[in-house]
């Protein structure tokens, strides 16, 4: 039974090692047992820019995702579909409504607030040699002072259980702590950590996310 939930081809993703996004993708296909035919798309050699590409996806990111010619791209409405559509069961994305709406609302934190408050600190840095910048540190502390409220408390960031919010999270969590950032003042939030690599250790953790994240931050230490 469990076979027909699987997809009829391997799905597509066009992606690149150290691309945060990406590995959240390749994290949750792991854990849900999804067969992934992975694409290597070089955006530094401009690999996104092509006619193809366009065509496909013409907001270029990575990751895009072709599941026998449905495209969708967006890594957190690429983590639901991957749950809605293979899952078998529904821990990592539950159905129930007000369960449901945690999760997504933990998606929507990562996606408005923490990733983008991670990028306008460390973007600079990473791929303009920026100084640090104090005042984008504290914005960024700040939401890791939320993030470390929402898990007053409970295990995972939407609950009891590992949902597709702590995949998508600890992508970030995971660049901070290869970046050496200092997160002990956030307790709630270093207990997680550890708690869900635990979790997402057997799927690949160290050799996708861990792996991905000390690329970026070599790139860091280039000059
Ligand atoms: N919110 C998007 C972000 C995707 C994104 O910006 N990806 C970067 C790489 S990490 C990219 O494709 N950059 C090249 C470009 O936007 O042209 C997601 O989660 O999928």
């Amino acid at each position: 039974r469990s076979k027909s939930k699987m997809p009829n081809q391997p799905i597509k993703v066009y992606y690149l090692p150290p691309s945060p996004p990406c590995r959240s993708i390749i994290m949750a296909a792991k854990v849900l047992g999804v067969e992934l035919d992975l694409v290597l798309t070089n955006i530094m050699e401009g690999q996104h820019m092509t006619p193809e590409y366009l065509k496909m996806n013409p907001q270029h990111t990575i990751p895009t995702m072709d599941d026998s010619g449905f495209i969708l791209w967006e890594s957190r409405a690429i983590l639901t579909y991957l749950v809605n559509a293979y899952g078998r069961d529904d821990t990592l994305y539950p159905k129930n409504p007000r369960l449901r709406a945690i999760v997504d609302q933990r998606l929507n934190f990562d996606l408005g607030t923490l990733y983008v408050r991670y990028s306008a600190l460390y973007v600079p840095i990473l791929f303009h040699g920026d100084e640090y910048n104090e005042e984008s540190a504290a914005k960024l502390d700040e939401a890791l002072g939320w993030l470390n409220t929402f898990l007053d408390g409970q295990a995972f960031v939407a609950g009891e259980d590992l949902t597709i919010a702590d995949i998508s999270i600890v992508v970030t969590i995971t660049n901070l702590d290869a970046f050496g950032y200092d997160f002990s003042a956030h307790e709630n939030v270093m207990k997680w950590f550890e708690r869900t690599k635990k979790a997402l250790e057997p799927y690949g953790y160290n050799e996708v996310d861990a792996a991905g994240a000390q690329i970026l931050a070599s790139f860091m230490k280039k000059d």
